[in-house]
């Protein structure tokens, strides 16, 4: 579904943050993308959604770049931020409906999808109040409860679960799960590897730009020899170098 080739980029042509990156995510599937703070998890996924141009390679979903049907490849994905981005003047429920009418989602649909994640997360009390008014947490909630109200083809989370309590934590892995169920495909960053190790099917361990190893479990532990350890203990392993 997701084909990343070669991909390189950056904040300068002079010096990629990223170098050669290739990888996939299909239908049904989990990845993790695991990387030290400055390895280029957010730069890739900005260059994935299409924040920042490639210096070379390229992205493509479903065989299409952003560039050949822009309103196709955004319209099939939704990015939960590592901080909450929101506008200041909507309400929650006002973000929803902005959302639910920028995917063009059937009104009916929205409607019952929205009140049912308000729901989980135990937001329904303040679906008419500023974000500006939630704490970090509840403002986390309204960039996760937009995304799953569009059930995209393919998920892009960075970071999801800082800021969350257990309950939210929790209903979050649930709705990730159950996506997967459905046949989204998940692309996930996040430096809580026992969780990973957990959720996801795959990983992609980044290191200064560089794919160092990826795989599953299985495979990773079979190209470093170390048919015990875990998802961490793999990662120090290549991140120490
Ligand atoms: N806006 C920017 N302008 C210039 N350089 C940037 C910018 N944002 C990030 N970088 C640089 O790009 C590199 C990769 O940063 P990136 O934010 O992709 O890392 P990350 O893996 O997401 O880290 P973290 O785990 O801390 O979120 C770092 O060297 C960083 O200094």
């Amino acid at each position: 579904m997701l084909t990343v080739q070669q991909l390189t980029g950056g904040y300068s042509r002079q010096q990629p943050v990223i170098h050669a990156l290739s990888f996939d995510v299909q239908p049904g599937e989990i990845v993790g993308l695991i990387g030290l703070n400055g390895a280029g998890k957010s730069t890739t996924i900005k260059h994935i959604l299409g924040l920042m141009t490639p210096i070379a390679g390229n992205v493509t979903l479903n065989g299409k770049t952003l560039r050949e049907d822009p309103a196709a490849f955004r319209s099939q994905i939704a990015f939960i931020p590592e901080s909450p981005q929101f506008y200041e003047e909507l309400t929650l429920w006002e973000h929803l409906e902005l959302t639910a009418r920028a995917y063009r989602l059937d009104e009916t649909l929205y409607i019952e999808r929205a009140n049912a994640l308000l729901d989980q997360f135990r937001m329904s009390k303040v679906k008419h109040w500023f974000p500006h008014t939630f704490s970090k947490g509840m403002q986390q909630k309204i960039m996760i409860l937009c995304a799953f109200l569009v059930q995209p083809s393919l998920l892009i989370v960075d970071e999801p679960f800082v800021g969350l309590d257990p309950l939210a934590i929790q209903a979050l892995l649930d709705l990730l799960q159950e996506g997967k169920r459905q046949g989204m495909g998940i692309l996930m960053s996040t430096h809580i590897l026992g969780m990973a190790e957990t959720y996801c099917d795959r990983f992609i361990l980044l290191h200064d730009g560089r794919i160092q190893l990826k795989g599953n479990l299985s495979e990773m532990r079979q190209t470093l020899s170390q048919p015990q350890a875990s998802l961490e203990q793999l990662f120090i392993k290549i991140a120490k170098g």
